[in-house]
């Protein structure tokens, strides 16, 4: 079998000409969106990730500004920042971008942002509110593989989900999104004996363990879905995901591809909170 490619760039291309539409309604009611962004620190990847976050917003209307600060801050200079936006009627949604200097506790700053601008989804009540299927800022990046999955029709009910990996922004949180889809749910980590029993019972196979090759044809069953976290910078540059892509998109159905992949989607569902932050509470 050679798999069908989901091409997440242009599901993210698609789902953004809807929001345009959307945001350009809230303007006439005098709804403007926007998105605060926090970057701390000069690391590069961060730099390119939050610049895609300011391109996207642009281009769907939401208005954006970052506020770049040096790796010497204080967390009490950063958590006033955050407080000094909270009671901001303007900002909409704040996004601190992680990772955080080691002298900061993530945390702390997570659970300051106020739940009502949360749009990353990281706050506890968040958690707690997607755990318990409540309607919620969804984690960016759990809910755009979830929609990747829906926009192909892909089923979950009663499918074999297995999630390698166990972060708070990927693995716990894409595997509690399709445990509500009805899907049964395995997690797997690096204590996980004998890994390969799990990821070849798999129907959806999520991989999200940051080091490329992680997962080759013969980890897979014939005919499973391939959803590719991984962001890998190889030393030539390029971007590869944590999935051999080439064996295994001969025996997949369905594959993600690393770059236009869940990244492009993740900015989208950022977009998309963003919106539902500036629309306001009484809907969650
Ligand atoms: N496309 C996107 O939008 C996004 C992509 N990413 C990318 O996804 C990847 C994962 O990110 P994140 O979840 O933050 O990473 P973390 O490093 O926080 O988590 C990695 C997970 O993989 C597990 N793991 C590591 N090695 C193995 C192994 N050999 N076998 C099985 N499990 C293993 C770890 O287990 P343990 O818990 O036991 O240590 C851990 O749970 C990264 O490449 C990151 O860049 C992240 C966010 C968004
Ligand atoms: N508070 C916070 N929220 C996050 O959502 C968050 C974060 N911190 N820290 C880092 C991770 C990583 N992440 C990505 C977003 C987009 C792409 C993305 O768009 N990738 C493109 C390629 C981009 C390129 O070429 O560099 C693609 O896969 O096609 C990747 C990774 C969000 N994260």
């Amino acid at each position: 079998m050679t798999a069908e490619i989901i091409n997440g760039k242009a599901l993210a291309d698609e789902l953004r000409n809807e929001m345009k539409v959307e945001v350009e309604e809230l303007k006439k009611q005098g709804i403007y969106p926007h998105l605060t962004v926090v970057l701390v620190g000069d690391n590069p990847a961060s730099k390119s990730y939050v610049n895609g976050k300011e391109k996207a917003c642009r281009e769907t209307g939401i208005s954006s500004d970052l506020i770049e600060l040096p790796t010497s801050i204080t967390e009490e200079e950063l958590l006033a920042l955050i407080e000094r936006l909270n009671q901001d009627s303007a900002v909409h949604g704040i996004l601190v971008q992680l990772p955080l200097p080691t002298h900061i506790r993530e945390q702390q700053i997570i659970e300051t942002i106020h739940p009502n601008k949360d749009v990353d989804g990281f706050h506890p009540i968040s958690i707690g509110r997607m755990m318990a299927g409540m309607n919620t800022f969804l984690p960016c990046t759990p809910f755009g593989i979830v929609t990747m999955l829906q926009s192909k029709h892909i089923p979950m009910e009663g499918k074999h989900a297995v999630i390698i990996g166990r972060s708070n922004i990927v693995g716990k949180p894409v595997g509690q999104l399709l445990l509500n889809e009805n899907a049964t749910v395995t997690y797997c980590h690096s204590r996980t004996k004998d890994l390969q029993q799990f990821t070849k019972q798999a129907d959806i196979l999520i991989v999200a363990v940051g080091k490329p090759n992680a997962i080759h044809a013969n980890d897979i069953k014939e005919g499973a879905t391939v959803i590719d976290v991984g962001i890998n910078r190889l030393e030539d540059g390029s971007l590869t995901g944590d999935v051999d892509f080439e064996s295994a998109k001969e025996k997949a159905a369905f594959i993600t591809p690393v770059p236009r992949g869940v990244g492009p989607m993740t900015i989208t569902m950022l977009l998309k909170n963003t919106i539902k932050a500036a629309e306001g509470l009484e809907k969650l």
